[in-house]
């Protein structure tokens, strides 16, 4: 998908959220431990149910990898059904990879061939020609990880180097990458303040934003100081979503949650 079609659905929808596929099976309804693949159907209930309020899913690999080989069975069969039945999406696979570059390519064909996902998310702590692999895929997007939601952020990411923060030489050494407009970037809705500097750097970039919901961020904040012309922003609540029910109507809870997001999402907008 280019970067076009996925500003075109955002105008469409009225809508940039991105809702994570984060499946745990402890925390989704009993009824469906019962069926033959269980996190598939949670998946599809609740794609069903949003699809029309939102333009993008992640799916968190870490959740399907959990469950070895069933897991990732589960995995391709969400993809295959998001492909097939809305093809509109902007899918994204959180599987945070990276790895010198003959490892990082068979990374990028796996979720970018295999699996035929749009996105993937990369780690930059091994640098350009741990990247650059995956920037070779046309009309592919690499979601690399700037500054994080979590509290580690600060261990490393806002440390002082040459007189930069290290995540602000991330974003820029970044750019000089070839195929560097295919890149995109995290940058958690719990970090707000930080947008303005950000945007200064990368004022074109899409950023993938977690952190709204379970971990508290503030969404109006991050439109306030984080979009820009092209609207360049995927908002991401995984928990606060998909677990807002936790019985037979769980795909409705989880709609009107999406809604509540969207809704404020098409008053930015508007
Ligand atoms: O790359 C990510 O998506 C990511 C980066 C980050 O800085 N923080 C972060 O929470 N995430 C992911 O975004 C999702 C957030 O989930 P919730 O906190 O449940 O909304 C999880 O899949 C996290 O792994």
């Amino acid at each position: 998908m280019t970067t076009q079609q996925l500003v075109e659905q955002i105008k469409a929808k009225k809508s940039f959220l991105c809702i994570g596929l984060d499946v745990d099976l402890n925390k989704i309804p009993k009824h469906l431990l019962d069926t033959e693949d269980p996190i598939f159907e949670f998946n599809k209930a609740i794609i069903d149910a949003t699809h029309d309020l939102c333009v993008s899913y992640k799916p968190n690999t870490a959740f399907y990898e959990a469950y070895g080989l069933k897991g990732w069975k589960a995995l391709e069969r969400t993809i295959n059904y998001i492909n097939e039945k809305y093809p509109e999406i902007f899918t994204i696979a959180d599987a945070k990879r990276g790895d010198i570059g003959n490892t990082s390519t068979m990374y990028a064909k796996a979720f970018f061939e295999d699996l035929a996902f749009d996105s993937v998310t990369v780690a930059p702590y091994m640098g350009k020609d741990s990247v650059e692999p995956f920037l070779a895929f046309k009309n592919k997007h690499t979601i690399m990880l700037a500054l994080t939601s979590n509290q580690g952020a600060f261990d490393f990411q806002t440390l002082d180097v040459d007189g930069k923060e290290l995540y602000k030489q991330v974003l820029e050494t970044s750019k000089s990458w070839q195929n560097s407009e295919n890149l995109m970037y995290v940058v958690g809705a719990t970090k707000a303040e930080y947008f303005t500097e950000i945007r200064k750097i990368v004022p074109n970039s899409f950023l993938l934003v977690p952190g709204v919901g379970a971990q508290g961020g503030n969404l109006q904040d991050v439109c306030k100081y984080g979009m820009n012309d092209n609207i360049g922003l995927l908002i991401n609540s995984s928990r606060g979503i998909i677990y807002a029910g936790n019985d037979e109507n769980f795909a409705k809870a989880a709609a009107e949650k999406a809604l509540e997001l969207q809704q404020q999402m098409s008053e930015v907008l508007s």
